[in-house]
């Protein structure tokens, strides 16, 4: 029997390519003429049934063995335990190229002892009917690449290193094996902490928690974001940031023993989880050991999830964990295939604007995200973008806006009430607008990671998307990088701009903590003007801060609050001065 004479056809999905069988598992034994399918009917069948039941099965491929032909000699016996056990050799080995012919399509590389096979059909989960009936619910019918090969990992309850594209389907990735895996708990361990899953602000919390309530809805798993300082009581499984998850811990009516239970920590964005230095000097690393040090419990998994790759990360995770499985969808860290992508050298800032203009004018298509450096320069570009487009909706996302304020501008944009959105790096990752239909780097990103990511927010669920970079004779010191992996996807760039000296580990460091400096454009007073208005209407009255206070009961909150009021006074006080 030879592997190679088997026709299997396959089909293009949304995000990969599928066997079109609705068996997957199964080899066709008929395809091949020289298969022979054994069926032996037991000694005690009268003869004459037998002979009826031989002449019924017209079909090649089944030989009916009599009870009397089971009356073998040992050698003959012996020929056909070989025979049998060849079949099985030849078997497996068509089950392994079939594998194999799968992920080289799909662009799955796994890593690591044992790694169970990816599964090509969700039939084959046996998915509970309403879970079936969630997914359906939002159109997800097919695994996408990263869902294949995770869900299967994660369902044999292996620590995973996982890193696979933006928008690819990163978070169903392990949602739906953390919801499996807690449906087949005894019940009595049902109503347990179960699974905490860790993400880098706020904003993508919330949106993997909004990603868990769809998809358990129905399903008796109870879901919690941690959006203030209580540990919620009854929780199976919780989503917050590392910073609020260790905070709430810290508060004196938590009770620890409760994460003796806990039997996942899913870490999603990983990468940046590591590349992350807050403003008390304390980085992920340390908040992941502190979090690891208190959820010890014996049967606790780890999980990570991101689209680039960073080898500290995958150093940490072979050091730390045993066992580790890791999957990396097409190649480390490039942009996601689908969306393509444009390098535009506009000369000076002012070029940035006049080109920005032209694209507006004729063939921007909206919903579409606007990224700069800073929030001040999103303050400009917002202010410049008002005057000149009056009749266009067009927003800006600050750090400065109120939580609230915040997922209202995001809903907002989402539904297609906004058409631009003005942003900054913080809306860069995770973040799953699956409508934006262009992004454009109004200022270039200081990385490749943070370009990665940026351009991720299009061209998302297989969707096509288009990004604009500019750059300047003043960024040439950086552009390089970028200019590397637009063309390593495929997409013309200026030549030059391949061949410029490389990005000194100096500089890499130092951008990571400031933004290049660049020079202004349009005119400041347009956006202060507009922040002055701004100012006023957020301005915080002591008793409004006071009331905060109380309601957040967290001094760093607070302290946080009346820097804020400090700056605003600092700001009005500067504005008036001019
Ligand atoms: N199997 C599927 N079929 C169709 N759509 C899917 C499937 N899985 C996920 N999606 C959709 O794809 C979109 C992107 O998914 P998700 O946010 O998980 O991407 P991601 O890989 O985490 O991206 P990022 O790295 O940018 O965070 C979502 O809108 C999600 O609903």
């Amino acid at each position: 029997m030879d592997s190679k004479n088997y026709n299997w056809s396959y089909k293009d999905l949304l995000f990969g390519v599928k066997r079109t069988s609705t068996k997957p598992n199964l080899i066709k034994l008929e395809q091949d003429p020289n298969n022979v399918r054994l069926r032996v009917l037991p000694t005690e069948t009268p003869l004459k049934k037998r002979k009826i039941l031989a002449e019924k099965i017209d079909n090649e491929d089944v030989t009916i063995l009599s009870g009397s032909n089971l009356t073998l000699n040992n050698a003959k016996k012996k020929k056909q335990q070989q025979e049998n056990q060849k079949d099985e050799e030849v078997l497996e080995k068509a089950q392994y190229e079939k594998i194999q012919h799968l992920k080289k399509l799909n662009r799955i590389y796994t890593w690591g002892e044992d790694i169970p096979n990816p599964f090509i059909d969700f039939s084959e989960l046996k998915l509970p009917e309403v879970l079936i009936k969630n997914l359906t619910t939002f159109q997800i019918k097919e695994p996408t690449p990263i869902q294949m090969q995770s869900i299967p990992i994660l369902l044999a309850k292996r620590d995973l290193l996982a890193c696979a594209p933006t928008g690819s389907g990163k978070t169903l990735a392990f949602i739906l094996p953390v919801v499996l895996n807690y449906l087949k708990l005894k019940k009595s361990f049902q109503r347990r902490l179960f699974a905490i899953v860790l993400e880098p602000t706020r904003v993508l919390a919330r949106q993997t928690y909004m990603n868990f309530v769809k998809t358990c809805h129905n399903l008796p798993i109870t879901c919690a974001f941690l959006d203030d300082n209580r540990f919620p009581e009854k929780a199976n499984i919780i989503i917050s940031s590392p910073k609020r998850l260790i905070f709430s811990w810290n508060q004196p009516d938590f009770d620890k023993t409760r994460l003796k239970s806990l039997r996942w920590l899913i870490v999603d964005e990983s990468d940046r989880l590591f590349d992350h230095s807050d403003s008390s000097g304390q980085n992920f690393k340390d908040q992941l050991d502190a979090i690891i040090h208190e959820c010890n419990g014996k049967f606790l998994k780890l999980a990570f999830f991101s689209a680039t790759f960073s080898y500290e990360l995958e150093d940490w995770c072979k050091n730390k964990l045993n066992d580790l499985a890791t999957i990396c969808i097409g190649s480390r860290n490039s942009a996601n295939s689908s969306v393509i992508q444009q390098l535009i050298f506009t000369g000076d800032e002012h070029g940035k604007i006049t080109a920005l203009r032209t694209l507006v004018d004729s063939k921007l298509d909206p919903p579409a995200l606007i990224f700069t450096g800073t929030k001040e320069r999103a303050g400009q570009l917002f202010a410049e973008l008002s005057s000149l487009f009056k009749n266009r909706p067009i927003q800006l996302m600050s750090s400065d806006l109120t939580d609230r304020e915040r997922d209202t501008l995001i809903e907002q944009f989402r539904s297609g009430q906004i058409w631009i959105l003005i942003c900054t790096e913080m809306l860069g990752r995770g973040v799953d607008f699956s409508g934006v239909n262009m992004v454009v780097n109004f200022d270039l990103p200081t990385s490749v990671v943070e370009y990665i990511h940026r351009v991720g927010r299009t061209g998302r669920a297989g969707r096509k998307g288009f990004a604009i970079t500019y750059f300047t004779e003043q960024d040439m010191n950086i552009v390089r990088p970028i200019a590397t992996v637009i063309h390593q996807a495929g997409f013309e760039v200026p030549e030059y701009t391949l061949t410029l000296n490389k990005v000194s580990k100096k500089s890499k460091k130092k951008m990571k903590k400031f933004a290049p400096k660049r020079s202004t454009f349009g005119s400041v007073l347009k956006w202060e003007k507009i922040k002055k208005v701004k100012v006023k209407k957020h301005e915080l009255k002591p008793s409004v801060l006071k009331r905060k206070v109380v309601e957040k009961s967290d001094e760093k909150c607070a302290n946080n609050l009346v820097k804020k009021k400090k700056r605003i006074k600092n700001a009005k006080k500067a504005i008036n001065e001019a």
